[in-house]
C-alpha cells in the first residue's frame, strides 16, 4: 500500500502582508504545484498533521499528540470556520491502533483547530471539507516538548496503521515550520494577561482576536524592515532539514533537542515536528521519492517557507 506526502509551511501573513511580487509568485508556484500532486493522486482520505496556537489548546490541558473524532475550525485569520469532514470511525480505529503501540495520544470528539491545520486543506483542496480528513495535533509552541524520536515514533505508527487501508489513497499532511519565531507569548516572559490567554483562551471577543493578530501582522512589517526584535530565519537549518527528510533516514532527527532548536530557529521552529511526523508515516509504507521542493525565507511571512511534496517509491 503506496502513500503520499505534502507538507508545508503556513503562514497566516499569506493573506495580510505584501511581499515583492515576485516572491509571492514563487509561492503561489509551489501551491500550483503541490495543489497538481495532490489532484494527480486524488486521494480519497488525508491525515493531516498540524500545531495549534493556543486556539484550540491551551495549558489547562496541554497534550503532546491528540487525534480528532470530530473538529471544528476557529477562523482565526479569516481562514475557514466549521467542521472538517472526518471520518470518525476510522478516527476512533486510529488512535486504538497507536495506543496498542505504547505511543499515548490524547483524542478529542471536538477539537478545535486554526490556521496552523486549516491553512493547508483550503490552499490544497480549497476548503476544509472536500476530503475526510483525520486531524492529528501536534505540540508545537507549548513547553515541555516530548522528545522529536518520539515523534518519529508517532508517525511511524499513524503510518503503519494507513499502510493496512487496501481501499484509500491516503495523503499524509505536515504543516507549519521551519525557522521562525512569530510573537506567540511564550509562557515564562508572558504578562498576566497573556498567561490568562495562554491558559485558557479558548473564544476571544472579536476585538481580542483582532489585537492579537494585529500585533502579529505589525511584526511582520517590521521584521521585514529589519526593526523586529524577534529571532531571524535560519535558511541553513531549515535545507538541511529538508535534505535529511528527503533522505529517508530520519534517525539523524533524534538528536535534535527543543533548546537547541529553539536557538538556532526560533521558539516556532518546533512546528516542524509535523514535517517529521509526516515524513515517519510517509517511510513506514518504503522508501520514497521527492516529487517537488520549494524553500524561501520569507521575512515577510516570519517563516521559512518550505513546500514537498512525496510518494512512496514504485
Ligand atoms: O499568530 C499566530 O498565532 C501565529 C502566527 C504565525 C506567523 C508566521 C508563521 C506561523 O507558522 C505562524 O503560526
Ligand atoms: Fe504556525
Amino acid at each position: 500500500m503506496s502513500l503520499a506526502l505534502v507538507t508545508m509551511s503556513h503562514s497566516p501573513l499569506l493573506e495580510y502582508a505584501d511581499p515583492p511580487a515576485e516572491v509571492a509568485d514563487a509561492v503561489q508556484g509551489a501551491f500550483d504545484t503541490a495543489r497538481a500532486f495532490v489532484k494527480d493522486y486524488d486521494p480519497t482520505l488525508v491525515v493531516s498533521f498540524a500545531p495549534d496556537h493556543y486556539n484550540g489548546f491551551f495549558y489547562d490541558l496541554m497534550p503532546p499528540f491528540c487525534i480528532g473524532y470530530e473538529a471544528v475550525g476557529v477562523g482565526d485569520y479569516g481562514t475557514a470556520e466549521g467542521p472538517l469532514n472526518v471520518p470518525a470511525e476510522r478516527a476512533e480505529e486510529l488512535a486504538q491502533w497507536v495506543a496498542e503501540r505504547d505511543i499515548d495520544v490524547a483524542i478529542s470528539r471536538r477539537m478545535e483547530v486554526d490556521h496552523g491545520a486549516i491553512q493547508p486543506l483550503e490552499i490544497l483542496f480549497g476548503g476544509i471539507d472536500a476530503v475526510p480528513t483525520i486531524p492529528v495535533f501536534v505540540n508545537g509552541v507549548a513547553k515541555p516538548f516530548v522528545t522529536m524520536r518520539r515523534v518519529r515514533r508517532l508517525g511511524e505508527a499513524i503510518g503503519a496503521f494507513l499502510t493496512t487501508f487496501e481501499d484509500e489513497r491516503v495523503l499524509v499532511l505536515g504543516s507549519g515550520g521551519l525557522s521562525h519565531d512569530p510573537p506567540v507569548p511564550q509562557w515564562a516572559t508572558a504578562d498576566d494577561a497573556a498567561r490568562a490567554m495562554l491558559l485558557s483562551g479558548r473564544h476571544p471577543t472579536a476585538v481580542a482576536r483582532q489585537a492579537r493578530q494585529q500585533r502579529v501582522i505589525d511584526t511582520a512589517k517590521a521584521f521585514a524592515a529589519g526593526t523586529a526584535a524577534i529571532q531571524d530565519l535560519n535558511p541553513a537549518w531549515d535545507q538541511a532539514l529538508m535534505a535529511t527528510l528527503a533522505s529517508g533516514d530520519l534517525s539523524p532527527i533524534d538528536a535534535m533537542t527543543p533548546e537547541q532548536m529553539a536557538k538556532d530557529a526560533g521558539n516556532s521552529s518546533h512546528e516542524v515536528r509535523t514535517w517529521v511526523a509526516a515524513f515517519a508515516a510517509l517511510g513506514a509504507a518504503g522508501p520514497y521519492d521527492v516529487a517537488y521542493s520549494f524553500y524561501r525565507p520569507i521575512r515577510e511571512y516570519i517563516a521559512g517557507f518550505g513546500v514537498m511534496a512525496a510518494r512512496t517509491a514504485p
